[in-house]
């Protein structure tokens, strides 16, 4: 029987490399975001809502993991995220923090705040973020405009990170009438930008914009010096990038909106799909603004 080399581990399958000691690149922080932002390194964010896919995303090199509320539609069924619960967003959050863990992955795990659970008072929305934060979450989403900012201060202030959500915000799909572009017209657009900037006044790091024109969202990012913008179906001038996980691999229940695109049509793999969409937001190929954008 041949020895087995001192830095190789005998397995039923053959010999496996030994495992590495350091982690494949240093955990994503909020200064290394901010970094990535003044180098002109676009930031890529998918959703992710289980173990498994939360640790193929990091792998493949997303440096964000938003474990969203769009889990109601694309893993329970719903029609809208109105009815997802703060409990169901634990659960994932857990799972997706606890993949990332055991492949020593190391993106920063953004989760949103459901519906219901931050709209009363300050002092419910702390309890419901620290429900988040103790699955593991880095940061917590919410959506909506300066009605928020003094929840966000409240947030920030007790040292939990905040990403804010303008634009399309699928909560409140009822009031807004569909899932359809907003800010459109100088009013609109007027009133967006002064949300954003009470949100980031308030002290939201992050800043989530949401089927709103490219112009406007560009514009935006240039002005917010201190809150990375995030964008889906808001063109390219903004910080980062986000698609849910699912609309990127062409797996759904009916039909992408028009700002996904299906990275894998053209790739072998789960990872290798990933891979493509995080080298085309880097450089600047996703989204294309006559195809994805308003
Ligand atoms: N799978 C999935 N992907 C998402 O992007 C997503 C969710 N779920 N759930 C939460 C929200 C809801 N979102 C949606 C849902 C539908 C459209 C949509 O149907 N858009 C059409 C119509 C646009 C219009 O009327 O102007 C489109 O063609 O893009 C867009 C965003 C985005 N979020
Ligand atoms: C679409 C993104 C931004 C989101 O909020 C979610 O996935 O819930
Ligand atoms: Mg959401």
């Amino acid at each position: 029987m041949s020895a087995i080399p001192a830095t190789t581990t005998g397995t039923p399958y053959g010999t496996l490399p030994p495992a590495s000691p350091l982690p494949r690149r240093k955990p994503i922080s909020l200064p290394r975001l901010t970094q990535m932002r003044a180098e002109g390194e676009k930031i890529t964010m998918l959703t992710a809502y289980d173990a498994t896919f939360a640790a193929v995303a990091d792998a493949a090199g997303v440096e964000c993991i938003l474990v969203g509320d769009s889990l109601g539609m694309v893993c329970q069924g719903l029609h809208s995220t109105v009815g997802v619960s703060l409990q169901t967003m634990a659960y994932h959050t857990e799972s997706v923090t606890r993949g990332l863990h055991r492949a020593q992955g190391t993106a920063w795990v953004i989760a949103d705040l459901p519906y219901g659970s931050y709209q009363e008072s300050r002092e419910q929305a702390l309890r419901s973020a620290s429900v988040l934060m103790q699955a593991g979450a880095h940061m917590v989403k919410l959506e909506g405009g300066g009605w928020t900012a003094p929840t966000v201060d409240f947030l920030v202030e007790r040292g939990i990170p905040v990403c804010a959500h303008l634009g399309l915000t699928p909560q409140t799909v009822h009031a807004l009438g569909g899932y359809r572009v907003q800010g459109r017209g100088d009013a609109q657009a007027a009133e967006l930008r002064h949300h954003a900037l009470q949100l980031q006044d308030a002290g939201a790091s992050m800043l989530v914009l949401e089927m709103v024109p490219a112009q406007l969202s560009a514009s935006l990012t240039q002005e917010l010096t201190h809150c990375h913008t995030i964008g889906i179906g808001a063109g390219k001038g903004t910080a980062g990038q986000v698609l849910v996980l699912h609309d990127m691999l062409g797996v759904n229940l009916g039909k992408n909106p028009k700002f996904v695109h299906d990275f894998m049509q053209d790739a072998g793999s789960v990872k290798g799909a990933i891979e493509a969409y995080v080298q085309a937001v880097k450089n600047g190929s996703f989204p294309d603004d006559a195809l994805h954008a308003w």
